[in-house]
């Protein structure tokens, strides 16, 4: 009777317990735990996902740093969201206290599932993405990245006849997508991509799909966004980790992206084991490959673990370069005086005889100044991408729990009017003639600490010889409509997501002199005899 009655009472404590729980920890959070940084409210039991629109989602994040503070806070569900709404906060958090801050948020379908932990940029900091750095490191370091120069210059002189020969107003941005594309597979792998139509950039545009599908909305959705992913039930379990204690055979949520896991598997081994052979052979080209594979053993990684590694310039490096070039020739059309004094450098350093080089660089110093303008006038990763930390902090009073997401506010920093004066305007001027350090090293679309983008200075590269070329070979003029009107795009009217580009708009590429049609082809034919080593 006697046991009875304690059982009874065991067990009528532990269900007050876990009915109390959830009421004892609100308390403890909004009553005695420090306080987190200011933020919008929220009541009791509800987070601020109703207050985070769908779209777009930065703009709002930096009203919030207006009202706030630079170091703001809310939730997403349960997960407390940082933002740093300046660079200063973002230096002080993420790059000094970079031990704490360089975590990345738990992404249980797109990450652990469908790319079986092995995709960097999803991982968290530890052993196992150091492994996956120095690869990074090796392959995409300042000194190793200027043996893609020739390779970024061969496809630079094809591309400008490529765009000579465009017919539409919009076959631009396939040339590009092909160039920049051939530009990161020769980077990987030291091999070149002829055409859109290329087996191989159709079977990784069809891997760039799958993983849009399976990682990138989704990975919005499972940091707490809304997001137009409609994929119902299938990401249910990064809201709710516990159905990961399912047995296996019942965790219906696995099975499509282990599927796709495989396929991708095969085709980046594929894709390393080419290189494997040419290094057999001694034809390899340089590339993150051709460096890397015979260090493997030192970095630590398998196989498949490096096969990955191999796969991030085109997983990170392609969309985020095209965006990049496409903000560069908006931003030509509406500001043609910026292009013409652009232009007017470029002929009094390199004239009309010949393609300006990677030579020309520290000669073009308004050059270097419109590319960084570029990066900041439209940052095509608005929030980069989110940090997570790994233990609590205080900063300024403040208490960041262990596990928040914190985000720098990358497009709040390059709007910021106390630095960037009219932020609309685009003017590479407020890069020269400054003391700034901030303005001198300016690098903050490229995120960080230690999770800062590793692909910065080859998408710099290519940028630069880009840019330099087309403004050398072309004037950047608004297509005309049936009525012969100029059409003008807007220089608002950007996709939304974790990156951002400008929506299609038309534009005409028109020779600069007569014999810039000569040069092109000249340089194209030229180059084209030198592709060779790269096929
Ligand atoms: C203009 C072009 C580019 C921009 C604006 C850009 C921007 C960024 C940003 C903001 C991040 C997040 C940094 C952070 O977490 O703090 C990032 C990460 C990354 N980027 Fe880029 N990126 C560009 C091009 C490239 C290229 C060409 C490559 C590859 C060759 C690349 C590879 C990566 C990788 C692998 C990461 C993940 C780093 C990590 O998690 O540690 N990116 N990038």
């Amino acid at each position: 009777m006697k046991d009875t009655s304690s059982l009874a009472n065991t067990l009528g404590l532990a269900a007050l317990c876990i009915l109390t729980f959830p009421l004892l920890k609100k308390l403890y959070e909004n009553i005695w735990r420090p306080k987190l940084p200011p933020g919008p409210p929220r009541s009791f039991f509800r987070d601020n996902r109703p207050d985070v629109p769908s779209a777009y989602f930065w703009k709002t994040f930096r009203s919030w740093s207006m009202q706030y503070g630079p170091v703001v806070s809310f939730y997403l569900g349960s997960t407390p969201v940082i933002v740093l709404g300046t660079s200063e906060a973002a230096h002080d958090l993420l790059e000094k206290r970079g031990d704490i801050y360089s975590g990345r948020p738990r992404i249980i379908v797109g990450q652990e599932i469908y790319s079986g932990g092995m995709r960097g940029t999803g991982m968290s900091y530890g052993p196992r993405y150091r492994r996956w750095k120095s690869l990074m490191q090796a392959g995409l370091n300042p000194t190793a990245v200027v043996n893609y120069r020739p390779i970024q210059s061969i496809e630079s002189s094809i591309l400008l006849r490529d765009i000579l020969n465009s017919n539409g107003p919009l076959q631009y941005k396939d040339h590009i997508r092909r160039f920049v594309a051939s530009i990161m597979f020769c980077v990987a792998y030291g091999r070149r991509i002829k055409a859109l139509a290329d087996d191989l950039v159709v079977r990784n545009m069809k891997t760039e799909e799958l993983s849009t599908l399976v990682s990138r909305q989704p990975f919005l959705r499972s940091l707490g966004f809304k997001s137009s992913a409609s994929v119902p039930g299938k990401f249910i379990v990064d809201s709710w980790p516990v159905l990961l204690y399912l047995p296996r055979f019942l965790q219906w949520f696995r099975w499509e992206p282990e599927k796709m896991r495989q396929l991708d598997a095969e085709q980046y081994m594929a894709a390393m084991n080419d290189v494997k052979r040419q290094l057999a052979d001694n034809s390899a080209q340089p590339s993150m490959a051709a460096y890397s594979l015979t260090k493997l053993a030192e970095f630590g990684l398998s196989d498949v673990e490096a096969a990955y590694a191999l796969s991030s310039p085109w997983s990170a490096g392609v969309g985020t370069t095209i965006a990049s070039i496409e903000v560069f020739i908006l931003a030509m059309l509406l500001f043609p005086l910026v292009q013409k004094k652009a232009q007017e450098e470029i002929d009094s350093v390199v004239g009309q005889s010949r393609l300006p080089g990677f030579q020309d660089y520290g000669s073009l110093p308004y050059i270097q100044a419109l590319i960084k303008e570029v990066t900041r006038w439209r940052c095509i990763a608005p929030m980069g991408l989110p940090h997570a930390t790994t233990a609590d902090d205080m900063h300024e009073g403040m208490f960041i729990p262990k596990g928040s997401t914190v985000y720098a506010n990358i497009y709040a920093m390059t709007t910021d009017p106390e630095i960037f004066a009219d932020p609309d305007e685009f003017r590479p001027e407020r890069f020269l003639d400054t003391s700034n350090p901030g303005l001198i090293n300016y690098s903050i679309p490229f995120g960080f600490g230690r999770r800062l983008c590793p692909g910065k200075h080859v998408a710099q590269q290519t940028l630069f010889i880009t840019t330099v070329r087309i403004l050398w070979a072309f004037n950047i003029i608004p297509s005309l409509d049936e009525m012969g009107n100029q059409i003008i795009p807007s220089a608002e009217d950007f996709t939304s997501g974790l990156t951002t580009r400008p929506t299609p708009f038309p534009c005409r590429f028109e020779p600069r002199q007569g014999s810039t049609v000569e040069v092109v082809h000249n340089e194209a034919e030229r180059a084209d005899a030198e592709t060779s080593a790269w096929e």
